[in-house]
This record gives C-alpha cells, structure tokens and sequence, in this order.
C-alpha cells in the first residue's frame, strides 16, 4: 500500500515511512491511495474467527510488505491481549467496551500497535526517534504506557494544564524514563499547533527525527478498525448491521471506523457523537468548516475545535458513492444532556457510562428514536473510573478505584510546565539532545 499526502504536494511512501515521518512533508495528513477490500468470505463466518486473525485481515493490505506477516500477526496478538466485549445495556442499544486494556480507554489499540511497528522498522537503525503527541487525555496515557521504555526512543507528551482528569494527568506524567510530560497553558488545539509546528521547524528536526504518535500517524489511526469487526463479530442480528455512535473529538477513531465500513464491514450508519465542540455538527447542516476555539466540558478529552482528521473524513466521503449523510451524521451534545445520560442509563439499565460514552449514548438514543426498526452501538471509549471526580455526583455514590488506579494516583507527577508559546517548546525539545 502506497500513501499520498491529503495536501498533495510530497511523494507518496510505503507504511514504514509514513509511520516513522508521521506526517507527510507538505504538512498534510498521510491516507492510503485505495481502500482494499475486506474477504468477503471472513465477514459471512465471522465469529469462526479469532480477533487476532480478524484483525491481521484488517491490517495487512495497509502494512504491505514492510513486516513480514509472521512479525505483523505476533504484533497484532500482543496490541488486542485484553478482552473487547460487546456488552447490552438494554433492547436497543449495545456498549463496545474498548476500556480493558491497560489505561483504559481505547488509545490503548492504537497506542500499542504503532509502538510496536515502530520498534520493528528501527531495530537495526542507529537512529534515535523521538515521539511528539499531543493530548486531550486519553491518547498520552496510552502512548505513556505503550512506549514505556522502548529502546532509541523519547516520548514528549503535551497536555492542557488543568484540563485532563487526574487518572489522565497521573497516567501520561508519573513513568519518567524515556516519557516526558509538558503542561502547557493553553488548550488541545493549541498543544496540537505546537507539534505541527516543531515538525516544519528545521532547527528542530535537523537535531531531532520526530514522529507523531497522534492519529495523524497511520500506524496510530488504522489499528483502530480493529475493533469495529470485533463488535459486528458479536453482533447477534447479522440481518439488521449496527448504527454505530462513536465519541468523537480529533476524529481518528471515526475515521477508522468509515474506512472498516469501505472495505466492506457490515454497519447500517455511522454518528458522530460530539461535546458542545460541534465544528462537525455545523458541517455536517450548513456545508462549511469552520473551525472554533474549544469549549471546556465534562467529556474533556474530546475538547476540540479544529480536529485534525477531518480532512481525512472529508476526503473519504468524496469518493464515497452515497449520499453522505445516508452514511454519517452528527450531533452535538450538552454537558447537562451528557450527565441526565449517565443519571438515567445508571438507575434504569445499572450500567455506567463515562461521559464520552454518554454523548455517544444521548446521540445514539435520538437518533434511533427517529428510526425505531434499527438497533445501535456505542463506542465506549473510556472506563467511568478515569472520570471519577465527574461520575461521582452524578449517580451520588462512589466508584471503586481499580487496585492499578490506586498505585497511579499515589505516583509522583513529574511534568514541566510551560507557556502556550513555540519557543517555550522548541528549547525543551532541544535540551533532551
Ligand atoms: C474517552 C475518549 N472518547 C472519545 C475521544 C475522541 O476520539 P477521537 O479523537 O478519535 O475522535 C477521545 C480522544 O481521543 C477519548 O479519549
Ligand atoms: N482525544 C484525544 C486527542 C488526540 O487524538 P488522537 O487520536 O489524534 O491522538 C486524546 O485523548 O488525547
């Protein structure tokens, strides 16, 4: 598989360099020149096959021959080592539980899969690479945990201050090592600017060989399909596919899902669930993007104003052969909607959502109310626990704190705090030299 730049100005490249470059060198968002096609044959038996091999499936056509398949089936079996259940929370609506693995919250599939791709392409190479993420929460920890001393590389993670949760904050600043926190003052978009820029800053990327572990990185985004076959391999009612709501804030997982969708996965209509965020939402009515400074709420990590796989979206939606909102709609949802959500799921169905989950969940319910013969799907993308201090009051009683929870939140932060400003960043990431 060949990948061109969305703003078409750079050669296109094999998997390999796409993952080590992260983003493409005109500044745009690599994607793969065609959308392969899923067998047929995997999809009428699914459940006759184990995730890994599913998965593997899914996966191969985009990697090509840059790992050799035995290399690539061992590195699929270890990312997806936890389990991914599809769980009813009453007749019309399942939870994709994508919170088992070791940070709990979906980042880990993606987060997993390209530390180990990218471990395997510099094995033999001299060359030291560091990682440059931006967070709204969710994806630091789990590219955190998944880099935790991976040998010649540096992660520097850049996070809002005072806008993660402290399961977050804990999980992407306490490992030390090859990890490095940053608490920048300002918000995700701005975090996001910040490392595009350090990759167009010659200064910087003559000293340094820096990669993305965003989903702009192909090796972070397309994992994520992964488990969009797994809910349709326990999807009991093969005749009537899921409309899936996905909690969407960057856009990556989403996006994911579309491309499983083109290649042939079984899912009636997609929603993109959005937090008072909603510069999708009003693309999605009036035709034009406009991007807006992000809005604090309680589903922090999807905080985002300019979501940086939108152009992705828009680029797979071009070549699509429907009517796009036959395809994909989207809503925003209200903090005080998100946490009715979470009150009225909890004392009705005895189940917790997560306030990302939630918006999924309130966005899923309105639309299957306005098509009564279809049954849906939430992405759950995070564990309630990472949101304790939010869920708490909401169902007025507390929440068990895993015992792995418990040992982060008495670690020690170790985080440098620094203002919203390049240069600011631009000394940190030369100091690590
Ligand atoms: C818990 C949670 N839900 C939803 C999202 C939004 O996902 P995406 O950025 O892929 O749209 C995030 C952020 O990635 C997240 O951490
Ligand atoms: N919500 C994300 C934002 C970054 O998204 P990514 O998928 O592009 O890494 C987070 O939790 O950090």
């Amino acid at each position: 598989m060949q990948y061109y730049s969305t703003n078409k100005s750079a050669p296109s490249v094999d998997f390999k360099t796409a993952t080590i470059a992260g983003q493409a060198p005109d500044k745009g968002l690599y994607f793969p020149e065609h959308i392969p096609v899923f067998p047929k044959k995997i999809i009428e038996n699914i459940e006759g096959y184990s995730n890994t091999d599913i998965a593997f499936e899914a996966i191969k056509p985009f990697v090509g021959n840059c790992i050799p398949d035995d290399v690539l089936h061992n590195i699929v079996k270890e990312t997806i080592n936890f389990s991914i259940p599809l769980m009813p929370i009453n007749n019309d609506i399942q939870s994709l539980e994508l919170f088992h693995g070791p940070t709990l919250a979906f980042k880990d599939v993606g987060a997993r899969f390209m530390s180990r791709c990218l471990s395997f392409f510099l094995k033999n190479e001299q060359q030291k690479v560091t990682v440059l993420v931006a967070t709204s929460g969710d994806t630091g920890g789990a590219v955190a945990n998944g880099f935790f001393n991976v040998p010649n590389i540096d992660v520097v993670i850049l996070y809002p201050s005072g806008k993660v949760s402290k399961v977050q904050e804990q999980q992407l600043t306490t490992l030390g090592g090859n990890i490095h926190a940053l608490e920048i003052q300002g918000n995700f978009d701005d975090c996001q600017q910040l490392v595009k820029k350090a990759f167009t800053d010659a200064d910087v990327t003559s000293k340094l060989f820096l990669t993305s572990a965003n989903s702009i990185n192909v090796a972070r985004w397309l994992p994520q399909q992964f488990y969009y076959f797994f809910g349709y391999k326990q999807w009991t009612d093969k005749n009537n596919a899921p409309v899936i709501a996905v909690p969407s804030g960057n856009f990556g997982n989403i996006c994911a899902g579309l491309i499983a969708q083109a290649s042939g996965l079984p899912i009636t209509h997609f929603i993109a669930a959005c937090n008072a965020n909603n510069t999708v939402p009003n693309y999605m009515a009036n035709h034009t993007y406009k991007p807006q400074k992000a809005i604090a709420t309680i589903s922090n990590a999807m905080d985002v104003g300019d979501p940086s796989n939108f152009i992705r979206i828009r680029t797979l939606l071009a070549h699509a052969d429907k009517n796009i909102h036959t395809i994909l709609s989207s809503e925003s949802i209200s903090d005080n909607i998100t946490k009715a959500t979470i009150k009225n799921v909890f004392e009705q169905f005895h189940y917790l959502l997560d306030p990302h989950t939630a918006v999924g969940y309130a966005a899923l319910s309105n639309y299957l109310q306005q098509h009564p013969s279809k049954k849906g799907m939430v992405i759950s993308t995070a564990h309630p626990v990472k949101f304790y201090d939010v869920v708490t009051p909401i169902i007025g009683q507390p929440i068990h704190l895993p015992s792995i929870v418990q040992s982060q939140m008495n670690a020690i932060k170790k985080s440098t705090l620094l203002p919203n400003e390049y240069d600011a960043l631009k000394n940190c990431l030369l100091q690590l030299i």
